[in-house]
């Protein structure tokens, strides 16, 4: 079969937009107040569909990455170099503004502690349904309805039930679900989830996990995910970075990273998690 040159385009065209990076960080430089450099000169790009792991040593800038990403530094830390792309947006020329505009719309995030996220005096329906007003648009009769579809595609059961519910009424799990939802209302392509289940049990926290992975198989949800955790990273993410001092010392495949680790950080890492059952870690990496 032959194929025309208009076609032969087409494919090449389609074929480059689906391996093109959906976040690509370029030499990434961020200061805090005093001057010092926390995160030095970081390459790192996310495809398109995956979910890519930061893991390293507290301190080792992979919250600071995110939020450069995010475009939300805390006061007094600064991107003083590089470059930060999702798609065919530079995210670092852009006005505070349009970033704020992006953020929900086009990336989202769930953090550590979803309890302090929430308003403690609005059940988490109603403020669900206000996340769908306000980046959906959608009417308020529609919100609430879409918000207990989302609750219930979060796993939690009588989502009815849920949306009444304020946040001291549910358990740290729940919590992060409703977040998870909050996140992921306006469809954004790519989702970070910084420490999102490092606080819940760990039969909890494999819950929460399959969640996110179960948002990126179906939706085509990307994922950015930090933790400490090898074997977070390892149930979730094909690809790993492995941040010390502020930079990457080791990418690849989870799995490779994982059975050959080549830096000798990476090795002491790995050794670390062996006091904790390394068997959970590389089982799980034997599957990505
Ligand atoms: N607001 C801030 N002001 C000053 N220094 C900061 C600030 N936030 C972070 N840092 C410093 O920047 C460095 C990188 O921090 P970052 O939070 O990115 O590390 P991390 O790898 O995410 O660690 P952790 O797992 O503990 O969150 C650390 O040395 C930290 O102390």
């Amino acid at each position: 079969m032959s194929v025309s040159p208009d076609s032969a385009t087409a494919v090449r065209t389609v074929a480059d937009a689906v391996s093109e990076p959906l976040l690509s960080v370029r030499g990434l430089r961020v200061s805090v107040a005093d001057g010092t450099e926390v995160v030095r000169g970081v390459d790192l790009d996310v495809p398109r569909g995956s979910a890519v792991g930061l893991v390293g040593e507290s301190g080792s800038g992979k919250t600071l990455t995110c939020r450069a990403v995010l475009g939300l530094l805390p006061a007094g830390v600064e991107v003083t170099g590089g470059r930060i792309s999702l798609g065919d947006t530079e995210l670092t020329a852009l006005p505070a503004a349009r970033r704020a505009r992006l953020r929900g719309t086009h990336l989202a995030a769930v953090f550590q502690d979803p309890a302090s996220y929430l308003n403690p005096s609005i059940t988490v329906g109603a403020q669900l349904a206000e996340v769908l007003r306000v980046k959906v648009g959608l009417a308020r009769r529609a919100a609430r309805e879409r918000a207990v579809e989302l609750l219930h595609a979060m796993g939690l059961r009588r989502p009815e039930h849920v949306y009444a519910q304020y946040p001291f009424e549910l358990s740290g799990g729940m919590l992060q679900r409703v977040l998870i939802a909050m996140a992921i209302t306006a469809e954004p392509e790519l989702l970070i989830a910084d420490e999102a289940t490092t606080a819940l049990d760990v039969t909890v926290q494999a819950e929460v996990l399959e969640l996110l992975s179960e948002l990126c198989r179906d939706r085509g949800l990307t994922l950015m995910v930090v933790s400490h955790d090898l074997a977070v990273i390892a149930q979730l993410c094909e690809t790993v970075y492995v941040f010390r001092d502020g930079a990457v010392v080791e990418e690849g495949p989870t799995r490779r990273v994982l059975r050959g680790p080549r830096h000798p950080y990476t090795r002491e890492l790995i050794r670390d998690h062996e006091r904790f059952g390394i068997d959970r870690v590389r089982e799980q990496g034997s599957r990505r």
